[in-house]
């Protein structure tokens, strides 16, 4: 297939930890296939940083394994450094890895990261997508509040956005079809 430097949708999955980005995100492409779409995520870069400079494991820092929790706080207290600067500087690295027509960005976690690929793409190309689970769903999925990760800016700082194109309810593996239909209504 062709080189696609300009993605014909870009969809932004949000939600609080273990609400379930990374398993719809996986299933949508699935459906889609990798010639059509893509995933990609804003932390790769910061885990492939992390990675190099402590020589730790990107794949299982990448993962959904209890390794990468070791690590959250202190990648989010870097990271959050890093934007302070340049609030793009993740989601643009994250972005030369674009290249097919529909790009899934799994892990958006703040107001300026969807301010950049609105900026950077066109509000046109983007749509939002809020995924929802109460905390005794995602109790059972393996979270556990920590304090200096779901009381921060990196978990909560979309609380209160309003503008989202679709909100999910992803609780019931029962529901996981409706929901990918519904996705794939939003980037047809
Ligand atoms: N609808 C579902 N049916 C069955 N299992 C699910 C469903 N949604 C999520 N899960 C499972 O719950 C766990 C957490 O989901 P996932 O890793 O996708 O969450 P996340 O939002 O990406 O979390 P984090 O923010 O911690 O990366 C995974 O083991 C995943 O397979």
């Amino acid at each position: 297939m062709e080189n696609v430097l300009e993605p014909r949708v870009i969809l932004l999955l949000s939600g609080k930890r273990k609400c379930g980005k990374d398993f719809l995100a996986d299933a949508l492409l699935k459906r889609l296939g990798t010639e059509e779409a893509q995933i990609i995520r804003i932390s790769e870069p910061i885990k492939r940083h992390w990675a190099e400079s402590k020589g730790l494991n990107l794949s299982e820092l990448l993962g959904d394994s209890a390794y990468k929790e070791l690590y959250r706080k202190e990648m989010i207290e870097w990271s959050d450094a890093r934007r302070q600067e340049d609030y793009g500087v993740f989601c643009r690295a994250a972005c030369t890895t674009i290249n097919r027509d529909i790009c899934i960005v799994s892990d958006v976690r703040r107001k300026t990261d969807v301010r950049y690929f609105q900026e950077t793409y066109g509000s046109e190309r983007i749509r939002t997508v809020r995924i929802a689970a109460s905390e005794a769903v995602r109790t059972e999925r393996g979270w556990q509040f920590q304090s200096g990760i779901d009381d921060v800016q990196s978990e909560c700082d979309l609380d209160n956005y309003e503008s989202w194109d679709l909100v999910l309810t992803n609780e019931n593996s029962n529901d996981v079809l409706e929901l990918l239909a519904a996705l794939e209504r939003l980037i047809q």
